[in-house]
């Protein structure tokens, strides 16, 4: 059975965070679709294995009188078998992030956290401080962080520092849909860490600009708006999924080098013989 037909081929390419092994690279978030089937219809066709959910979005009551928004959402997530990632979105200082995540871990009975410590209204951008210290808090309190943060490389060593064994960079601002804004900045992070699991998180609008991030060699990619807010988000889910599984195949068949000048790709021999 060729690649083309094996279904399977793909999934026998597993990511491993925390040592728990996903056969999936796209972590999809749970935001803003326009209805919880079409969420559900989005998640199975991607084949993602681990969503993310924010606390504030469980707990939280749609309208007065009408049950809490978080109990057929729960349901629906529990039907799909998928890894829950619970995260600390719209927290914006260290302590609202850490009693978050506490909360997070009793709700969900994981010890898993995306930790995001927002640091700025108009860009979303992380409070790196802030994120290093509430990882650092977190970790030695037996949670496994994964951080939102930038792409620099000294807030990285520090997370590693602090207890995080994944890093997830951001590729634009949350919700702008922009794509990677500093291809340099992501591809010296990838080269500084070869060995840790990086997660590109957040800015992306199109299948393309995940497919980018997996040929620079990232090992997974989480979005949201990009999907939720599609004309058809259970086909944009699909056309990610397979993005993301073209750029990493892309990596594993060892692209060839980009170069200045032409180079014939038909060598010839000797000289044609027109008759005469
Ligand atoms: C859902 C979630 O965790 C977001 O905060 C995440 O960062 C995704 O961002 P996009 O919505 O831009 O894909």
């Amino acid at each position: 059975m060729d690649a083309m037909t094996d279904k399977t081929a793909f999934s026998a390419d597993p990511v491993e965070f925390y040592g728990t092994r996903v056969g999936s690279r796209l972590l999809l978030g749970t935001a803003q679709y326009p209805s919880p089937a079409i969420l559900a219809e989005a998640i199975r066709g991607s084949g993602a294995e681990i969503v993310t959910v924010s606390l504030r979005r469980e707990s939280g009551v749609t309208k007065p009188g009408q049950p809490l928004a978080g109990q057929s959402f729960w349901q629906i997530i529990r039907d799909l078998g998928v890894k829950v990632l619970p995260n600390t979105a719209g927290c914006k200082t260290v302590k609202e992030a850490v009693t978050t995540a506490e909360m997070a871990r009793e709700l969900f009975g994981t010890p898993w956290v995306k930790l995001e410590v927002i640091g700025e209204d108009d860009t979303l951008q992380p409070d790196v401080f802030g994120l290093v210290e509430a990882a650092r808090i977190l970790s030695r309190d037996g949670f496994q962080v994964f951080p939102y943060t930038t792409e620099d490389l000294i807030v990285a060593e520090k997370l590693l520092s602090a207890g995080c064994e994944v890093l997830m960079p951001w590729g634009a601002p949350i919700g702008s849909g922009r794509g990677l804004n500093n291809p340099y900045g992501l591809r010296s992070l990838r080269a500084h860490f070869p060995r840790v699991p990086l997660v590109v998180d957040a800015g992306l609008g199109l299948p393309s600009h995940a497919a980018a991030a997996m040929e620079m060699g990232y090992d997974a990619v989480l979005l949201n708006t990009a999907v939720a807010k599609a004309g058809d988000p259970v086909r944009m889910a699909r056309a990610f999924a397979r993005a993301i599984e073209a750029g990493r195949d892309a990596v594993i068949a060892d692209p060839m080098e980009a170069r200045d000048m032409a180079a014939p790709s038909t060598p010839v021999m000797g000289r044609a013989v027109f008759g005469e």
